[in-house]
């Protein structure tokens, strides 16, 4: 059974047709690259896996399970099982890094103390131990992205949705960070989905590169090396 499937999923934003009748599976453990360029529909095919769009026609499974049909959803968001690390979600300004990465492990009622344990682990992974009480206002924009990977590993999802998530870290930092994301995906086992536009990224992270055009999956490079 796919983790992800989509079945002729279709999805327009007023008259403009973002999502084409993509046909899509992606199977458990594997991590999919997203390519293509500006418009092509890439953000808009993660927010249909994560929730935070509705198909206008077609069927989305996760794991099996029909999540979104034609114009509803039937599986909100937080019922996906699904971290998500997209530049245009912002963090929680008026809350600290700890709490942060804290909030998904409240909502799905963790235990304080393995509460505490998990966002110590969290965020010496992404090396912000020494932020654990700032605000993300008085962080770097590469430290926010970090702490935004932190907040959506914290609860072990097993969908991981990235919209460009290293392209304000410096070279080295995002070599680890990729380094890390490899690491946490071998000893989670989450299915990931990543948008970038980086070659470099791409060869390092994909299993398979699909490659989007005006909202159709482009055959000719479906499957192949990035
Ligand atoms: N909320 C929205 N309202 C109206 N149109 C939208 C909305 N979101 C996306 N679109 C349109 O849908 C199409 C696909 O957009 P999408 O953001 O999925 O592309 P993308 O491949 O992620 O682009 P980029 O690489 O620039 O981030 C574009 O034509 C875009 O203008």
């Amino acid at each position: 059974m796919s983790m992800i499937e989509f079945r002729e999923v279709s999805k327009a934003y007023q008259s403009r047709v973002a999502i084409d009748a993509i046909s899509l599976k992606v199977e458990r453990g594997e991590r999919v690259v997203l390519f293509g360029p500006s418009g092509c529909g890439k953000s808009t095919l993660l927010h249909l896996i994560a929730g935070l769009a509705k198909p206008d026609s077609g069927d989305i499974l996760i794991d099996g399970e029909l999540a979104a049909t034609a114009g509803k959803n039937l599986q909100e968001p937080e019922q996906r099982g699904i971290g998500m690390v997209f530049q245009d979600l912002a963090l929680w300004s008026h809350m600290t890094v700890a709490e942060n990465i804290e909030f998904g492990l409240i909502a799905k009622r963790v235990a304080n103390r393995e509460r505490r344990q998990r966002v110590r682990e969290m965020v010496d992974l992404v090396r912000l131990g020494d932020y654990l009480n700032a605000r993300p206002g008085t962080l770097s924009g590469g430290e926010q992205q970090r702490v935004a990977l932190a907040r959506a590993l914290a609860t072990a999802p097993r969908i991981l949705l990235m919209d460009e998530p290293l392209s304000n870290l410096d070279d080295e930092l995002s070599l680890q960070m990729r380094q890390e994301i490899l690491r946490l995906h071998y000893d989670i086992g989450f299915t990931l989905v990543y948008v970038t536009h980086s070659h470099n990224e791409a060869k390092e992270l994909g299993t398979r590169t699909i490659r989007l055009r005006q909202g159709r999956i482009d055959s000719a490079s479906n499957g192949a090396a990035a």
